[in-house]
């Protein structure tokens, strides 16, 4: 009996395929063709030849054949994955197309797994939108830049220059940016009400994105943009274009990163991803020459440039000078806005203002003192609580960055190998119960004693997010996770809450915030519920106001005139 793989009987197979071909339409045969490689495909993916096997012992979700998860985690996907660790446990695995994904829910887990294995999870996955697409030039920022030594180089230069010592010394711009920016609403508010009790409602996210982009503008290339006047519409293109990019970088919603067949599908993510790249090259490429030419000393740019001990590209250093423009602009400017948006809520946020006020003026001894000192030190401890607070409750960056392992890592009775992708949601874990009580209350009273002093483990580290410092029991406290922790945790960390709080301290002695009068503005208290796009990375608020008017008439003159000299050079003077 022939073979069913005998030469005679291929060759009837495939003259009869041939001669079907012949005879069906164009139409047809693209279909059959299309079907076959369908079928050949499922069945790869069947056998697991498509995906990255499944890691034994750690739980794992089902998932559809060749899409895995992919299309369950577009909208909200921290929210999603909190619900199935309810289910099935605190760290379990996704299947998004071709990858395989770890995701880690819990403070106690993403303690293990950041910290204790921080040398072994130091890398970051390559995206096919981001990497290939957005950054062709392959100048992306050090947060997206997989573990290597060009990681190692750029990452020296950004923690020397942001370390808390150098941070120490930008007090004088962030307190200068600061007055401009308290200044600026004043002048923006165009409304007379501002001055009486009725105040004036306004929407603070521009004021705060100009804020942390003048801080970030001037530090690295030394150049002064004009956000009042001439160079409006230039600082509105970088936060629109910044704020782009940010949502392109999702790690769930771009479908193409993880099913490589919608790469030839995806003309509009690309074409706008290009356009984005044009755009932003345009801008950075104008401030690089700039400070090139200036050779000021005081900028980042020139103190690399001068190092005789440099030794790293100029692509290396442009893509430190776009973290420097892009890593703070919106994280810093949203957690600011957020801040506002709570203590704007007569039953939730009225009394925390009227303490954080009070203690204010207790932690420095007058307004005015305040005003002058605040820059120095992080005496206020109220407000240090205020902005930790923040940070955990509306978790700007909800799954964090992602992380690649470069080692494998045993997780209890698992293996995770080399090259896994890991999730931290740090939204589930800034609002696990076990450590965080009444998660979903915005209270700083919870790092604080009865004194309204920071509990122990939590103040000898005067702002910081700390990792490693020890609380009553030896464990470690991490106050929260959203400036991530462990190898890579954010390294702006210190000039982010330096900005914070000097801005806020400022911000609370020149205005009292209230509800909107239009109470159609309220902002929503859920961060979930308050994001308008649930598919990018990033929280970004639904449009909300709060409304202004100046505390004390007095102490506003005053100011003005021991800030006159910095307000007539910035060209904030105003007539009443
Ligand atoms: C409130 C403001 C900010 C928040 C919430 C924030 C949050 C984060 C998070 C969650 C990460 C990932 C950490 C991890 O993987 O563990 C990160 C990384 C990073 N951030 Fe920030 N960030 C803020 C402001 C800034 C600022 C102002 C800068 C610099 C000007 C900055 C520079 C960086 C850098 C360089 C990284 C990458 C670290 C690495 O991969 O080694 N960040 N940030």
């Amino acid at each position: 009996m022939d073979s069913i793989f005998s030469n005679s009987h291929n060759e009837s197979l495939h003259n009869s395929i041939i001669s079907f071909l012949n005879t069906s339409s164009p139409l047809t045969n693209a279909l059959l063709i299309l079907l076959s490689v369908a079928i050949l495909y499922l069945g790869a993916d069947i056998s697991g030849l498509t995906c990255t096997e499944v890691i034994k012992n750690i739980p794992s979700i089902p998932s559809y054949p060749i899409v895995g998860n992919a299309f369950q985690v577009i909208y909200n996907p921290s929210i999603r994955y909190f619900e199935w660790a309810k289910e099935y446990g605190d760290v379990f695995q996704i299947r998004l197309g071709i990858k395989r994904v770890i995701v880690a829910n819990s403070y106690d887990s993403i303690k293990d797994l950041w910290i204790r294995n921080c040398n072994s999870n130091n890398s970051r996955p390559v995206l096919h939108t981001f990497h290939k697409v957005l950054s062709k030039s392959a100048i992306y920022t050090i947060g997206t830049t997989p573990f290597g030594e060009s990681y190692k180089k750029k990452k020296k230069y950004v923690s020397t220059h942001l370390n808390k010592r150098s941070v120490d010394s930008f007090s004088k711009l962030i307190g200068d940016e600061t007055t401009c920016a308290v200044f600026r609403v004043l002048l923006n508010s165009k409304n007379e009400q501002i001055y009486g009790r009725k105040g004036v409602d306004m929407d603070m996210l521009k004021f705060v994105q100009y804020f942390s982009l003048r801080i970030s503008l001037k530090l690295t290339y030394d150049y002064t943009i004009d956000v009042d006047y001439s160079e409006r519409n230039l600082a509105d293109e970088i936060i629109y274009v910044e704020n782009w990019i940010t949502r392109m970088r999702s790690h769930t919603s771009n479908l193409q990163d993880f099913i490589p067949l919608l790469r030839w599908l995806s003309f509009d993510k690309n074409s706008k991803a290009e356009e984005l790249r044009r755009r932003r090259d345009e801008y950075m490429d104008k401030f690089f020459e700039y400070a090139q030419s200036s050779k000021s000393k005081n900028c980042l740019v020139n103190e690399v440039l001068l190092d005789p001990e440099r030794n790293i590209s100029i692509n290396e250093l442009k893509s430190i000078c776009l973290t420097m423009v892009s890593a703070g602009l919106d994280n810093t400017g949203l957690n600011l806005d957020y801040c506002l948006g709570h203590l704007s809520n007569a039953e939730k946020g009225y009394r925390i203002q009227s303490i954080a006020y009070q203690e204010i003026l207790n932690s420095y001894g007058s307004a005015f003192n305040a005003w002058k000192n605040c820059t120095e030190e992080f005496s206020c401890e109220y407000i240090v609580a205020l902005i930790r607070e923040t940070l955990r409750h509306m978790t700007v960056l909800p799954l964090s960055l992602p992380r690649e392992t470069t080692k494998d890592i045993h997780y209890h009775n698992a293996i995770i190998p080399k090259g896994t992708i890991l999730f931290m949601n740090a939204y589930a874990g800034n609002h696990d119960p076990k450590y965080f009580p009444e998660p979903n209350n915005f209270m700083p009273e919870r790092y604080l004693n009865s004194n309204l002093k920071l509990l122990d483990g939590y103040n000898n580290q005067n702002g910081r997010n700390c990792v490693n410092c020890n609380n009553n029991t030896g464990g470690t406290i991490i106050p929260s996770f959203s400036f991530g922790v462990g190898s890579r945790m954010c390294s702006g960390n210190h000039l982010a809450f330096k900005e914070m709080y000097v801005f806020l301290i400022r911000f609370l002695l020149m205005f009292q915030v209230n509800a909107p009068l239009d109470e159609n503005l309220t902002m929503e208290l859920d961060p979930i519920k308050l994001n308008e796009k649930p598919d990018s990375i990033a929280i970004e608020p639904k449009l909300y106001k709060v409304n202004l008017s100046i505390r004390d008439l007095e102490f506003m003159e005053n100011i003005k005139k021991h800030e006159e000299k910095l307000l007539i050079k910035n060209s904030l003077v105003f007539k009443k």
